[in-house]
């Protein structure tokens, strides 16, 4: 089939590279044009495994391109996936959907044949109505336009995995006719028995908040039980094995950190409180304030846990962060809970200097205030005390007697209980783990 992809971001590229992949001729569209040539030269604007390699292959084959222009998107597909961006308004707490309907109203005049737009993007509940009811007004070819909601679940780190062997494909259809376009752009992944779960295009966009809200919460749970732990001399990370061991809680999704952060989390836990509020659940409304409060809380847990270790503010101090990410995987630094810490201890009068394997050119956008190091030796140079923020294997496999002789101080703060604290205290260091015994 020929799909056009609009939106290519760290949704739509890969999206559009597994659409290649799975046989279908893919042209992918986006506002800026820099990206766009980068695409079409093969390069790959962003860092996830496996991208480049697939990009490389499919504009190499023909089977994918990209452009600037809706019209030739518009007559050469007639399945166009809506992968645009819906960052939180400036209200602080709903969806802004200006991408979404900016991008169906500049496509609409070019629909003159019958075709089904496939949102993926993440929206309130509503929005596939509304936009349907747009394009019926905007587009020649009126109502046979239809628009299916498909959410899209991939975790970044893991995009071409989860898009080419996803858990389950939800979708939300105005119609049977819609609904066998769909199957037949998912064939070669049905064929391999992944579950399609067929629903109206409201449920759909509940479905889609709803699980980013159980994710949010999840973490936010077993941070809150990780302070619970701090206080009472307790382990964390071997009660998140002993209760995940249950399977009506699975131990997935469940490891005390700094907090979730990321380009989806935060905002989506955000706008589904304010759905809630807005439908009259008032209770599920509170329920969701309250986990958005234990991750917002956390920058502050984590500096109490570092001054604790210290043994004074951070003022002064000369600390090397590790990790600028919000999660290994990435160069994504979207509500980063690495850069917020490294950010909060620059406030307090830290000398602070951040190191990431891939995320230094992207953290460097967005807080030009930090110090930053490429390299993992360099950062810690003359250190008093090293933060590890986010769980790159580089940090995990570090070697603690080769570091011992280029800090200052061998005290380190581990974050997101990654290290094999023993053996780092036997090269000589003092280590702190969250939710953790200070001594074991
Ligand atoms: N990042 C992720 O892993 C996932 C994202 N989502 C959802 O997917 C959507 C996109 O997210 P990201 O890819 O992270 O955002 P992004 O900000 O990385 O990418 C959005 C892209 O859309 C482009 N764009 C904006 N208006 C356009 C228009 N009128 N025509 C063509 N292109 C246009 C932008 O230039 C940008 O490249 C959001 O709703 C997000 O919540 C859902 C699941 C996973
Ligand atoms: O809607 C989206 O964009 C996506 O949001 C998340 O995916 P992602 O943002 O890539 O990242 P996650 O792996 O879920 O991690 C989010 C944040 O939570 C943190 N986290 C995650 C898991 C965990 O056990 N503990 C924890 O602190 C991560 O470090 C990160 O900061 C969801 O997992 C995807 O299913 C969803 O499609």
């Amino acid at each position: 089939m020929r799909v056009s992809v609009i939106g290519c971001g760290h949704l739509g590229i890969p999206h559009a590279a597994a659409m290649a992949e799975i046989g279908h001729e893919v042209i992918g569209v986006d506002l800026d044009q820099a990206k766009i040539d980068r695409l079409n030269a093969g390069e790959c604007p962003i860092y996830e495994e496996g991208l480049p390699e697939l990009l490389a292959a499919h504009t190499a084959s023909g089977r994918l391109r990209f452009t600037t222009d809706l019209a030739e998107a518009a007559a050469f597909a007639n399945v166009h996936f809506l992968a645009v961006g819906t960052p939180i308004d400036a209200d602080g707490r709903s969806y802004d959907t200006g991408q979404v309907f900016g991008a169906a109203r500049a496509l609409a005049p070019h629909l003159t044949r019958p075709c089904v737009i496939i949102g993926k993007s993440t929206v309130t509940v509503g929005t596939t109505r509304d936009l349907a009811t747009l394009l019926a007004r905007l587009a020649p070819a009126g109502t046979d336009v239809e628009v299916v909601w498909n959410p899209e679940f991939l975790r970044e780190g893991h995009a071409i995995e989860d898009t080419l062997r996803p858990d389950r494909i939800v979708v939300g259809v105005p119609s049977p006719h819609a609904e066998d376009v769909v199957r037949e752009v998912y064939a070669p992944l049905l064929h391999n028995q992944i579950p399609l779960f067929v629903t109206d295009p409201a449920t759909a966009e509940l479905i889609k908040g709803a699980a980013n809200a159980y994710l949010g919460m999840k973490i936010s749970f077993i941070n809150g039980v990780a302070d619970m732990c701090a206080a009472a001399d307790a382990d964390v990370h071997q009660l998140t094995e002993a209760i995940g061991l249950d399977p009506r809680i699975g131990r997935g999704g469940l490891n005390a950190g700094p907090g979730y952060g990321g380009g989806c989390l935060p905002k989506d836990v955000r706008a589904f409180t304010a759905s809630a509020q807005s439908l009259g659940a008032l209770d599920a409304a509170a329920l969701l304030r309250a986990a958005e409060q234990v991750n917002e809380s956390r920058p502050a847990a984590a500096l109490t846990l570092i001054e604790q270790t210290i043994g004074r503010p951070v003022a002064g101090a000369r600390v090397t962060v590790w990790g600028a990410s919000f999660k290994a995987g990435t160069d994504d630094v979207r509500e980063s809970p690495a850069l917020a810490i490294a950010a909060l201890m620059h406030q307090r009068g830290a000398i602070v200097t951040v190191h990431d394997p891939h995320a230094v050119p992207t953290a460097l956008v967005r807080h030009p205030e930090l110090d930053y190091a490429e390299d993992l030796e360099e950062s810690v140079k003359g250190a008093e005390l090293i933060v590890l923020a986010t769980e790159w294997p580089q940090f995990r496999d570090a070697d603690p007697k080769a570091l011992f002789a280029l800090v200052e101080q061998p005290v380190l703060v581990d974050l997101r209980n990654l290290l094999n604290a023993d053996t780092w205290r036997t090269a000589g260091w003092t280590v702190r783990q969250l939710g953790r015994p200070a001594q074991p």
